[in-house]
């Protein structure tokens, strides 16, 4: 063979791997995003770098002041600006964990965590129900669909509204579902408009949580129920254990959370704003099966997300800061599956409230 045959093979070969590469390997676990479509939400090109300097600058820190935490919802937005598509990528549709269910996939364990919430809040058709942190609408899609009633989503990112509306559309469901961006620290809903509410691993990103748990129960209608899983420390965690520490604050940098609370004191702050607590309960405990495995079992998948989206920004078909991000949650996962193991943090704190009948209108 002669050198112009050889290279020209080689180059069939080169264009044939990097087909493969990004469009056969780079598609989402769960059908939609590839690597090819990441945006960065609502930041144009060339901010992305710096805007992911902010956010880091941001949330190195603890957000104990009064002045730090008034700007956490702005750069909460910021955060799913730069991770939105990211995660739709190689998460799928829903931003939340599950316990992993023996013989069934991931999409069936995510529905299953998901559809608890219809039987739990006790939605039914006619219900109007609330979505608090609604991310691009993989829960509320299921829940609408499950129960029959109509759910409204709430999330702080404009980019979110536009890719849920989207997958809506695509799903006929969006009769069923509704979604509004703006803050649910302070929300534009009626007193009283919800025959029930969720809030699904999102509530943790309040710098308070009795502004949120408060707002909730605000709109909630008298007998609504409201379900969150919560994002906690647990009673494992001991704040004297540099190694305890390190992973929590590992968490809360790369999940852009203001600080997360103890699992003992969830139940206190809903009592405080008038919710009547029916449940609390650790889903991750045993029997669940452990939720951070899917994290663990994605070792070669994030290598090759990361070689993926090196070779985008290479290719400028991906914005500089990509990589970085993309490096900040291979971190993050790495302490989100340390938390999961020590068993000194777990996503799903699941509590029940009820807001008592008003018995002088009843
Ligand atoms: C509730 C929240 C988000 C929870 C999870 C949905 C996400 C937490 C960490 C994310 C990920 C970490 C590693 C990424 C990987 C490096 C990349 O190649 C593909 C996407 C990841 C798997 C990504 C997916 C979503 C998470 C699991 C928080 C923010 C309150
Ligand atoms: C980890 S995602 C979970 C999304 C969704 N519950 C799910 O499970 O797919 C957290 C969500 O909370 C929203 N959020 C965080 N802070 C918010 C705020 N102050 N107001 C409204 N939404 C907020 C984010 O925009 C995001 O949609």
């Amino acid at each position: 063979m002669d050198t112009a045959a050889l290279l020209a093979t080689a180059a069939v070969f080169a264009a044939g791997v990097l087909y493969w590469f990004i469009w056969v390997m780079g598609s989402a676990e769960v059908k939609g995003k590839r690597a090819v479509d990441l945006k960065m939400g609502s930041i144009t090109k060339d901010k992305v770098q710096d805007k992911y300097k902010q956010y880091w600058s941001f949330f190195r820190r603890p957000k104990d002041t009064v002045e730090s935490s008034e700007k956490v919802p702005a750069f909460v937005d910021t955060f799913y600006n730069l991770v939105t598509d990211i995660y739709e990528w190689g998460w799928g549709q829903s931003f939340h964990f599950s316990p992993s269910v023996p013989n069934r996939s991931h999409r069936d364990a995510t529905r299953i965590h998901e559809e608890r919430v219809v039987d739990l809040i006790e939605a039914r058709p006619g219900h109007r129900i609330l979505d608090v942190g609604c991310g691009v609408g993989g829960p509320m899609r299921a829940i609408a669909a499950r129960s029959g009633s109509t759910v409204v989503g709430i999330t702080i990112n404009e980019y979110q509204v536009s890719r849920a509306r989207s997958h809506n559309r695509k799903a006929g469901l969006d009769g069923a579902c509704e979604v509004v961006c703006g803050n649910f620290l302070q929300m534009s809903f009626e007193d009283c408009s919800f025959d029930g509410a969720y809030s699904i691993e999102a509530t943790c990103h309040a710098p308070r949580l009795e502004d949120v748990y408060a707002e909730i129960y605000r709109v909630l209608k008298p007998g609504g129920f409201y379900v969150s899983y919560e994002w906690v420390t647990t009673g494992l965690f001991r704040a004297d254990d540099p190694k305890h520490v390190e992973t929590i604050q590992g968490i809360e940098r790369g999940d852009a959370l203001p600080g997360l609370r103890a699992q003992d004191q969830i139940a206190g702050v809903a009592r405080k704003v008038g919710f009547e607590v029916v449940e609390e309960r650790d889903l991750a405990l045993p029997p669940a099966g452990p939720w951070w495995t899917r994290l663990k079992m994605g070792r070669l998948a994030y290598w090759r997300n990361h070689v993926l989206v090196s070779v985008m920004t290479l290719l400028r078909l991906a914005p500089k800061g990509v990589v970085e991000v993309h490096e900040m949650l291979y971190e993050t996962a790495r302490h989100l599956t340390n938390g999961g193991e020590t068993g000194i943090f777990t996503p799903m704190h699941m509590i029940l409230c009820r807001k008592p009948i008003d018995k002088a209108s009843s």
